[in-house]
């Protein structure tokens, strides 16, 4: 099921009728249950293109639906929240007594409070006052706000900066199991490695253009760039293994060279042909840095 779509979404401030637009036909879908990640360069439109979504400002042109109801109707805001870069909260409060208060705002038993700390892993904290919550603890908190009212579509405007590597994987765990079952993530977030390896589909704004959008995979191949070949040579056999391939240079005791992805099978061939040079070998695709380098650079 389709939850959120964009069609041909333009946004212009007041102000800036000439000059780029901040958005400019952008086009979008997700569906229950995807993790969609936005990238782009500071400016690049990914808080224009949030804040849209969950109508806090009106596009200039274009339309917007969130499981098929018109963004800004009571239906619509129901099923969406929203988890913003920083989100404030009152320090005197306790994590329980802050999750009570909007549930009581939302319309919904404040008993449940417990319930979505659980979910967030903040259960021992709930009676202590968030001003003694570390940045880690706070996202949890703006998450289980955020998770009030069972949300289908959730937008988190960079969840986990600032955090640290263990509290980053953690709260990647949560919006995993959401994404499990059935909730669509769109989160915008300038940490590439970690966007890579937990989700599912990458959109890439510049300058309030969309130049490209698809998977990891998609994305590799649209940018066609160079695999990275790392060989260990057996002991004694540097000297002949680089013979062998005269294109590789060394590099912290390893042989490397680039190829492109269309080589990759001959590669393996003349690696299978060295196997008594060869200790060991590994063969790299493009991170998704070097893609998002290369398409930012191709699209200024
Ligand atoms: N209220 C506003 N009035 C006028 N221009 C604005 C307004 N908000 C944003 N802009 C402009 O719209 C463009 C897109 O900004 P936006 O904040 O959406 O980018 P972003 O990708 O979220 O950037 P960042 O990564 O720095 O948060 C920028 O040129 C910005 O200056």
């Amino acid at each position: 099921m389709t939850l959120l779509t964009l069609s041909h979404l333009t946004k212009r401030y007041d102000g800036h009728a000439t000059g780029p637009a901040a958005l400019a036909d952008v086009s979008l879908t997700i569906a229950a249950g995807e993790r969609v990640a936005l990238l782009g360069h500071n400016g690049a439109g990914k808080s224009t293109l949030m804040k849209c979504v969950l109508g806090l400002i009106a596009p200039s042109s274009g339309e917007i639906a969130i499981a098929g109801h018109a963004q800004g109707s009571p239906v619509a805001r129901a099923l969406s929240s929203y988890l913003p870069e920083s989100a404030a909260f009152h320090p005197a409060l306790t994590g329980r007594e802050q999750i009570r208060h909007f549930l009581r705002l939302r319309g919904e038993a404040a008993s449940k409070a417990d319930g979505l700390l659980d979910r967030v892993g903040l259960q021992g904290a709930a009676g202590r006052r968030i001003g003694t919550y570390s940045k880690g603890m706070r996202q949890r908190i703006g998450l289980a706000q955020a998770l009030i009212g069972a949300p289908r579509l959730m937008v988190l405007d960079e969840p986990t900066s600032g955090l640290d590597p263990i509290s980053r994987r953690e709260f990647y765990d949560i919006l995993d199991e959401l994404a499990e079952n059935g909730t669509a993530i769109l989160l915008s977030s300038h940490a590439l490695s970690e966007v890579e390896a937990r989700t599912d589909r990458i959109v890439i704004l510049s300058k309030g253009q969309q130049v490209t959008e698809g998977t990891l995979n998609d994305l590799r191949r649209h940018a066609a760039l160079p695999l990275t070949v790392s060989m260990i040579p057996r002991l004694g056999k540097c000297a002949s293994l680089a013979n062998a391939f005269p294109e590789a240079q060394e590099e912290h005791g390893a042989l490397v060279f680039s190829c492109a992805p269309d080589d990759k099978g001959q590669v393996l061939e003349r690696l299978a042909a060295n196997t008594e040079r060869v200790a060991d070998f590994d063969i790299h695709p493009p991170s998704l840095d070097d893609i998002y380098a290369h398409i930012s650079r191709r699209a200024a």
